[in-house]
């Protein structure tokens, strides 16, 4: 298994501890007028692998963009690693995974381009990759087994396999605070397990990790704790609920982990998370 290596600190914490990885005050989101979160508080401390989970529409995928800027809040405030939103300026320690692989069109780009296009923010213009740049990337195409893969156009990939190539992206600027949208959505099972062992290691090393799923599946183990939403609220925050209710309805369109069972429990890594917070 390769190393994996991130920006979290590799030991202990100051006395008085970190700022939270990310605090959310009171949030509320509108579009178009039609309010789509409404009095969300919540705090993910630094170290914690948190889920955000929640029926369709009920705001999951807002909530993160709002976590990170990338929707105005009409009400209450976002802080990341204690500084708030808009002073913020250490993005290299943010990694964000969006659902779907959107960069690139019709555009050829190569597996290992699109993985070190991760990195563009932090390297100085016009200078090439250090020997340790290219090394960060070569690892994170290891974790999420892809190094096979790296002269191929994206576009030849399955849909599970571009997924990986977005974590791989955001692996490849060695943050320590992720953010993925769905990772597991309409993902294969060889995925999934890349996804799984991912999101082990991440958490093992200290790493935030903020996940929005439709339902925690393989990953529920690595899960120290669930916000529901529903309705733009926070209905639920605590242990990961059971997979029930909505997801059990047929006719239910979402594309999920356990929709291969026989491949469910091959993709729970051997290895624990550490519980936080
Ligand atoms: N850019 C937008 N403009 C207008 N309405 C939007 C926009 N993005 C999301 N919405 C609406 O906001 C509500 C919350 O959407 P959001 O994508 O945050 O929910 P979600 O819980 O992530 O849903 P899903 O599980 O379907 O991805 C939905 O009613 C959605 O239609």
């Amino acid at each position: 298994m390769s190393t994996l290596t991130t920006g979290a600190p590799a030991h202990g914490r100051a006395s008085d501890g970190p700022a939270p990885a990310v605090r959310v005050v009171d949030a509320a989101v509108a579009y178009d007028r039609a309010t789509v979160l409404d009095g969300v508080s919540l705090e993910v401390p630094a170290g914690q692998t948190l889920a955000i989970l929640g029926p369709n529409g009920s705001g999951k995928s807002t909530l993160m963009r709002a976590m990170l800027g990338l929707v105005p809040l009409s009400a209450g405030r976002v802080e990341l690693h204690g500084a708030p939103l808009r002073g913020f300026r250490d993005w290299g320690r943010i990694g964000y995974v969006p659902q779907r692989l959107s960069a690139g069109g019709g555009v050829p780009a190569t597996v290992r381009e699109v993985v070190t296009s991760g990195q563009v923010a932090r390297r100085r213009r016009l200078h090439r990759a250090t020997p340790d740049e290219r090394a960060a990337v070569d690892e994170a195409l290891e974790a999420v087994d892809l190094a096979d893969r790296a002269r191929d156009s994206v576009h030849e990939l399955s849909g599970g396999q571009q997924q990986r190539v977005l974590i791989a992206r955001a692996l490849a600027a060695r943050p320590d605070t992720f953010f993925m949208d769905e990772p597991m959505a309409g993902v294969d099972a060889a995925s999934q397990r890349a996804l799984a062992r991912t999101v082990t290691r991440l958490g093992a090393q200290g790493a935030t990790v903020v996940l929005v799923l439709h339902e925690p599946g393989p990953l529920e183990p690595l899960i120290g704790r669930s916000v529901v939403l529903s309705g733009g609220h926070v209905a639920h925050d605590g242990a990961p609920p059971r997979p029930e209710g909505e997801c059990a309805r047929p006719g239910h369109d979402h594309v999920h982990p356990h929709a291969d069972p026989e491949h469910a429990s091959a993709a729970l890594p051997d290895i624990g998370v550490p519980r936080r917070g």
